[in-house]
């Protein structure tokens, strides 16, 4: 399965990475890393939502501690210096009406983990408020569970047994996540 979803979603992930990178590097004020956080907050809320709508209830752990639209937020609002209102959010989002969909944007979503630590370099070196660390949970992901948390979840990619329906469904809806957030990021970084 993650081969399979290496292989389908490689060019959509390389066209996102580069899209996002640029508004990454550029989030130089606290205004920008706001908007920055606003453009993930507005793509991850809807899909979170869905998700836990849609995810079995024997995901191993659950899927509450995978959540990342609550740390969104108060990066936002440590920048801001007061509670800031929930940013306006994606309607344009992928199909996610059961498990093996649910699945595959949640591919996405814990894969862009991955990227955190560089990208906290990034902001840190370009944003050097006294508050950034304080602000950097999102991009943060796990911490220095990061890792564990991907091999655990690759792990019960791994174990999934859906039919090739169920399958070509949670690899679309991965693909998916991929394009839309690259259109939300086009409109609104
Ligand atoms: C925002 C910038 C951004 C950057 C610059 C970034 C960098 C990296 N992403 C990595 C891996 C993945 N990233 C994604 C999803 C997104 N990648 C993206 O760029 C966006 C935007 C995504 C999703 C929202 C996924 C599914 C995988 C797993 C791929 C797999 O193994 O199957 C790794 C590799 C780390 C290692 O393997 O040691 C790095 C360095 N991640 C970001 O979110």
């Amino acid at each position: 399965m993650i081969e399979q979803l290496r292989e389908s979603t490689a060019i959509l992930h390389q066209d996102l990475e580069r899209t996002l990178i640029p508004v990454i590097k550029q989030a130089n004020s606290p205004e920008a890393y706001i908007r920055l956080l606003q453009l993930f907050y507005g793509f991850y809320y809807p899909l979170e939502q869905y998700i836990a709508a849609h995810i079995d209830t024997s995901f191993p752990g659950g899927f509450e501690n995978r959540r990342k639209a609550t740390q969104l937020l108060q990066d936002i609002n440590v920048i801001n210096g007061a509670p800031l209102d929930p940013p306006p959010t994606c309607t344009h989002i992928p199909e996610i009406n059961d498990n093996a969909q649910a699945l595959g944007v949640m591919y996405v979503l814990e894969g862009s983990t991955l990227g955190g630590q560089v990208i906290c370099q990034i902001i840190q070196r370009n944003l050097p408020l006294p508050e950034i660390t304080q602000a950097l949970s999102f991009f943060n992901g796990y911490g220095e569970e990061t890792r564990t948390q991907w091999d655990s979840f690759v792990h019960y990619l791994e174990g999934y047994h859906g039919t090739d329906d169920q399958k070509k469904r949670l690899v679309e809806a991965a693909a998916d996540t991929f394009r839309q957030f690259k259109v939300w990021a086009q409109a609104n970084a």
